[in-house]
């Protein structure tokens, strides 16, 4: 038997019934389409649509309660949205109750249009339009399932008899609306993406003529992937087979509604909108039936991300993940794109040194371009946006464990103690740092990291007295120190007090010589302490000391009897 599987890869056929299952073009015709959305560009937001208070609540274990729905919809007036899906009035008293709060309150801002959502039934679609008396600007939104599956074994009925009765569903709709100038239409075919194409169109140009879309007054019909069953290609096509064949194309307006089911729901709504769809409904952070609808908070930042203004305020992330965690009971995962705790936080060392490397870059071409870092062209490695784009600091950036390197730690030290360690200082450190990360397993936060160095290399007492005068001939150095238990003391002439201080443990027989020594201030102000970092061979190991104090003298003679404790 020939066999097309090539000879380095031997991965075994799995025991799971894979051939139980059908690819979308077994199952329904696929559009085969001369396409042009993958050379395009998207250069402007589409108009976003949160559906939270709708999909995204039916599918929660606990619906939210009048108060968690009046915050949630707080929220999204507050970042931006205009168009807002608020529920489903006529399917439960809450969603309806919450809709006539809308309008007793006088929540809703004169730019705003509320969407409100029911199935195609008269029943429904007069509670309603009851539902919505006196708010001026409201979409209403009937949908009814398309596909041949839900049509056989849902709804019970063909194609023309399911056109019949969307088509008369949707009469009443424009009945109810009478000749309110701010009420206008949408239609879903749910599970849009697995109905046939030429029957989706039929029915979606058939309520275009019924509503009498115009550029004024456009129709949108939203086409859902409500379940996700194929690659974002294949969506693709079909949007941009409605987009070229809607009628009235100017007085529609293209809308996607992706769930997520193959977790690829981000990028079936980015393809989307390059074939043309110009309207997106999802969820904050994704929530929504099953494993979600599609999430908005990803999309807009993805935008951002390529230059292009969301339209949508995320510079707060964590307030707008805080109510929505607050309102689903659902938390948001520490992995979720541009929200999640751990998303600007690298553990690895490789990453950190890059990380670590691309800020200096990018303060200094900030600077040297006469720019505010905060709005300068943002190149760092590993970090596809400026967390404080969104309000995070730098502090998670970079976190330590066993994984970190010498970049990371040193990066930590320098941000949140002021310390600059020499690069020989950072290895040597490093491998202690990993030894102790690794021993425990755990994670070494940025105080732990700072009691590790002080353990390791700070000044820890045992100078007495000292002195230096300044004479013709050099400094004079009088020094009393420890020498196991013992007082003793020593005095020298050298050019220098560090140089005199080597002169005096040479005295006493340590064979010590400074290789290197670095100062700076710990903190800025007048409480600032000179910190030293003293490289010394003694006999023939390379040690290091740190001393600390308000003194330059002080702190490199510290410094430099701390190294020599060492050994
Ligand atoms: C993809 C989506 O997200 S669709 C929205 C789903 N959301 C919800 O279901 C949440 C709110 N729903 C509800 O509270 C209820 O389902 C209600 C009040 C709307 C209706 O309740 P009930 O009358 O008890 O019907 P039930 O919930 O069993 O719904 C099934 C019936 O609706 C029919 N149906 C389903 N979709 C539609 C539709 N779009 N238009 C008209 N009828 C529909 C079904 O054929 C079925 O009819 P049958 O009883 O004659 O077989
Ligand atoms: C009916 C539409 C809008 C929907 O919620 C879905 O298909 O998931």
């Amino acid at each position: 038997m020939t066999s097309t599987v090539p000879t380095w890869n031997n991965q075994q056929p799995s025991p799971m019934p894979s051939d139980r299952y059908r690819a979308i073009w077994d199952r329904v015709p696929v559009p085969d389409l001369d396409r042009t959305w993958p050379a395009r560009r998207t250069t402007t937001a589409p108009l976003w649509v949160p559906v939270d208070l709708r999909d995204g609540n039916q599918a929660l274990a606990e619906p939210m309660d009048p108060e968690r729905k009046r915050r949630f919809f707080e929220l999204l007036i507050s970042i931006g949205y205009k168009e807002i899906e608020v529920g489903y009035p006529s399917a439960s008293q809450t969603d309806f109750d919450f809709v006539r709060d809308l309008v007793r309150l006088d929540l809703v801002p004169e730019d705003v249009t509320i969407v409100v959502f029911t199935a195609a039934r008269d029943d429904l679609i007069a509670r309603t339009y009851e539902s919505v008396e006196g708010l001026p600007n409201v979409v209403v939104h009937m949908y009814t399932a398309t596909a041949p599956t839900w049509r056989s074994v849902v709804l019970g009925k063909d194609r023309k008899e399911l056109h019949r009765l969307i088509f008369d569903a949707a009469q009443e709709v424009a009945r109810g609306a009478g000749d309110h100038p701010g009420r206008r239409f949408e239609f879903s075919p749910e599970v849009f993406n697995l109905t046939e194409p030429d029957f989706v169109l039929d029915v979606c140009n058939s309520l275009t003529r019924l509503w009498d879309a115009s550029p004024d007054r456009p129709v949108i019909h939203n086409l859902p992937a409500t379940v996700e069953v194929s690659t974002p290609n294949v969506y693709a096509d079909q949007i941009e087979h409605m987009h070229r064949h809607l009628e009235r194309r100017e007085s529609v307006i293209l809308s996607v509604h992706p769930h997520n089911d193959r977790g690829t729901g981000v990028a079936c709504a980015e393809l989307a909108v390059l074939a043309g769809a110009q309207r997106v409904e999802g969820c904050l952070f994704g929530n929504g039936e099953r494993t979600g609808n599609v999430d908005l908070v990803t999309l807009a930042l993805n935008l951002h991300a390529q230059g292009v203004d969301p339209m949508i305020d995320l510079s707060d992330i964590d307030a707008v993940r805080r109510t929505v965690e607050y309102c689903n009971r659902i938390p948001v995962h520490e992995r979720h794109p541009y929200g999640g705790d751990l998303v600007y936080t690298a553990f690895s060392g490789t990453h950190q040194d890059a990380i670590k490397k691309g800020f200096a870059e990018h303060r200094a071409s900030a600077a040297a371009a006469g720019l505010d870092a905060a709005s300068a062209p943002w190149a760092v490695p590993y970090l596809p946006i400026d967390p404080a784009d969104v309000g995070r600091d730098y502090q998670a950036v970079i976190r330590i464990n066993s994984q970190s390197g010498k970049g990371g730690i040193a990066h930590l030290l320098q941000s949140e103690y002021g310390i600059t360690l020499p690069r020989r200082l950072q290895i040597d450190f490093a491998a202690k740092v990993q030894e102790a990360a690794d021993s425990s397993g755990l994670e070494i936060t940025a105080e732990e990291l700072w009691t590790l160095f002080c353990a390791e290399y700070g000044y820890r007492g045992g100078l007495g007295r000292w002195s230096v005068e300044h004479g013709t001939d050099g400094d004079r150095l009088f020094v009393v120190f420890d020498v196991d238990g013992v007082e003793v003391s020593g005095e020298a002439v050298a050019t220098g007090p560090v140089e005199a201080m080597t002169r005096v443990l040479m005295s006493k027989g340590v064979d010590v010589d400074v290789l290197s020594l670095t100062q700076h201030s710990q903190r800025s102000g007048s409480d600032s302490a000179a910190i030293t970092l003293a490289e010394c061979r003694v006999g023939d190991r390379t040690v290091w000391g740190m001393g600390s104090h308000q003194s330059v003298t002080a702190s490199a003679i510290r410094a430099v009897y701390r190294a020599v404790s060492t050994c």
